[in-house]
């Protein structure tokens, strides 16, 4: 038997709800059959005059009161449908959206590197989407016609199997021309995703670049990327729609046949003496009634052949494996060890791709060490090790002696804190952005962190204060003071292990001032790595690494590099020397 739950990803109440939603919309149509009935009794009552009987009144009555109380039963059969069909499928699309958000969470970066933004947008509100459409306004109303349909059909049959042949004839042949269709619509719908999901692509980066397009004087139309993909969305769509519009409009016509053939075999018997005017009548009707219901069954079918496609695309995200490990296993030391670590961020390529190369260092604990070297060495690659946002391919990466791959990321990620040089800000309050750093902290602890990372000043000056919000990814700030509400966050995780990376590259004098301020007070007596092009600022450093092309080129302090005359002591004085130009 087809397996709904699994094709529709839906969770075992999502299945539950799923067949109450059923069972409640055929309840609906049938219910839309009393109505219907009771309008044929009248008009059996109101025909007896020409054949000579008289009209019974009282029966009219009755009649009246039949059609007066099943049209409460609709209403409340409705009201019933509504809430088992709606309310549930968005409480399922709900939980559906949220279990891809909390995958995504623990996918491994390796997955990011392959797939782009737009199309994680995509899997998270578009898919799940047309997974709510298609649970509150296809399966239910799907199902439901055609059990419906099928009773209707058996009740008829018992009647007059020849009636009910000629109403029901052409319901199959029209069907099999839309499961024809099926393979035809499955192409154009992947066709068609894929279209949307490059144009989305396109407008994204379009919208990302805008400074640099308006800065090389680029329009709309210029932009011939976003141009391209979004006349080829254009295109798909309307061959989608004209392709699947001819599949419906052909089976409409062959399911519209019947009216014509039910008249004839009607007619036919009619005259021939083997069926009464009334029942003859209300085949006529029904005939009409209920081809509504089957002509909607085709226009849902593509619908519900587009959604396997879009359940395709989350099937596949959620087969992909999240990165396990322990959750409890606590550590109580610091010291970081690179053991014969060997990576690549393409695993599938060959070794001459690898970034770090049979690494062997140690990263001592309550001590700042820093990793200098000439620009793609591997430096911010060894921190994303560190911090367990990629695997490495060869050797183990080590914190106090336990092998960070049997660690659970985000258990790991509680005893770290970042300071990047591209600060991603919330759309929220100064106030939750810094309370980010720890969710349990109190008001007090909040304004303590931003008074410790050198914010208070600049945060009293905001409008609102800590309760203003701070725009898409901060961008009412300048970038020292997104530096520093991000040392802000890291106080207040006070975590033992900070990783710092190029905190602050581009900053002017009195800002780097005040962020190193901040940073003093960040580190203070723990385990820190510290990522810096300029040598000057880590010449203090209790142990500088210094890397070249991945490996390790030579460790110790400034001095004992200094006196080594290897590639620290050369970058060091290529940079001294550039501290003397002026433009
Ligand atoms: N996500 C990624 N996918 C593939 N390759 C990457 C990725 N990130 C970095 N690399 C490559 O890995 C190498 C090391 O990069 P990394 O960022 O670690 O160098 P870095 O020493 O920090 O450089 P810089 O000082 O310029 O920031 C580079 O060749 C870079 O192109």
């Amino acid at each position: 038997m087809y397996n709904w739950k699994e094709s529709l990803m839906l969770t075992d109440k999502g299945y539950k709800d799923l067949k109450k939603a059923v069972a409640a919309c055929t309840i609906t149509n049938l219910s839309l059959m009393l109505p219907f009935t009771v309008t044929i009794q009248i008009f059996a009552e109101l025909l007896k005059p020409m054949m000579a009987q008289e009209i019974s009144w009282t029966k009219m009555w009755f009649l009246f009161g039949c059609g007066l109380i099943s049209a409460v039963l609709v209403f409340l059969a409705s009201k019933n449908d509504y809430k088992k069909t709606y309310v549930t499928s968005y409480l399922e699309a709900e939980n559906s959206r949220i279990s891809v958000a909390e995958r995504i969470r623990k996918l491994p970066m390796s997955f990011f590197n392959s797939k782009d933004l737009s199309e994680l947008t995509t899997n998270i509100m578009a898919d799940c989407s047309t997974t709510e459409h298609v649970l509150s306004h296809i399966i239910p109303q799907l199902s439901a016609n055609a059990i419906s349909i099928t009773i209707i059909c058996v009740m008829m049959a018992l009647f007059d199997w020849r009636m009910a042949l000629s109403v029901f004839i052409t319901v199959p042949v029209a069907l099999l021309v839309i499961l024809g269709s099926k393979k035809t619509q499955a192409r154009l719908s992947e066709k068609q995703v894929e279209a949307k999901l490059k144009a989305s692509d396109q407008v994204q980066e379009y919208l990302e670049g805008i400074k640099v397009i308006k800065a090389c004087g680029l329009d709309g139309s210029k932009f011939s990327a976003l141009d391209d993909a979004l006349r080829l969305m254009k295109k798909m769509a309307i061959k989608m729609e004209f392709i699947t519009g001819t599949f419906v409009t052909g089976a409409q016509m062959i399911l519209q046949a019947g009216v014509g053939l039910t008249v004839f075999v009607g007619t036919y018997l009619l005259t021939g003496g083997s069926i009464e005017l009334i029942p003859m009548l209300m085949f006529f009707v029904i005939v009409v009634r209920i081809y509504g219901p089957v002509l909607v069954e085709f226009t849902l079918l593509p619908e519900l052949f587009y959604h396997r496609i879009a359940t395709k695309r989350m099937r596949t995200l959620m087969a992909v494996p999240v990165m396990e490990g322990e959750g409890v296993k606590p550590l109580t030391h610091w010291n970081i060890d690179f053991e014969n670590v060997s990576f690549g961020y393409n695993v599938d390529k060959s070794r001459e791709d690898k970034v770090i190369k049979n690494l062997s260092v140690s990263i001592p604990s309550d001590a700042i060490t820093a990793l200098v070297g000439p620009s793609g060495c591997g430096k911010s690659t060894i921190s994303r090790l560190i911090a367990r946002f990629w695997d490495v391919n060869e050797g183990s990466v080590k914190i106090g002696g336990i092998d960070v791959k049997t660690l659970d990321p985000e258990h790991l990620m509680s005893y770290m804190s970042f300071v990047f040089q591209d600060v991603v800000l919330f759309n929220d309050t100064v106030y939750n952005n810094i309370r980010i750093g720890n969710m349990e902290a109190t008001e007090e602890q909040v304004m303590e962190a931003a008074k410790a990372a050198c914010c208070d000043e600049f945060i009293s000056a905001l409008p609102q204060g800590y309760e203003t919000m701070l725009g898409e990814n901060g961008s009412t700030l300048s970038g020292g003071e997104r530096q520093r509400l991000s040392i802000a966050r890291a106080l207040l995780k006070n975590a033992p292990i900070v990783l710092l990376d190029e905190a602050t590259a581009s900053l002017d004098p009195e800002n780097e001032a005040l962020i190193q301020q901040a940073i003093s007070r960040l580190i203070e007596g723990k385990t820190v790595i510290v990522i810096a092009h300029r040598l000057r600022t880590i010449s203090g450093a209790d142990k500088i690494i210094v890397l070249q092309e991945g490996r390790l080129a030579e460790e110790g302090t400034h001095e004992e590099l200094m006196n080594n005359k290897g590639l620290y002591e050369r970058l060091y004085r290529i940079q001294q020397e550039s501290l003397g130009w002026s433009v």
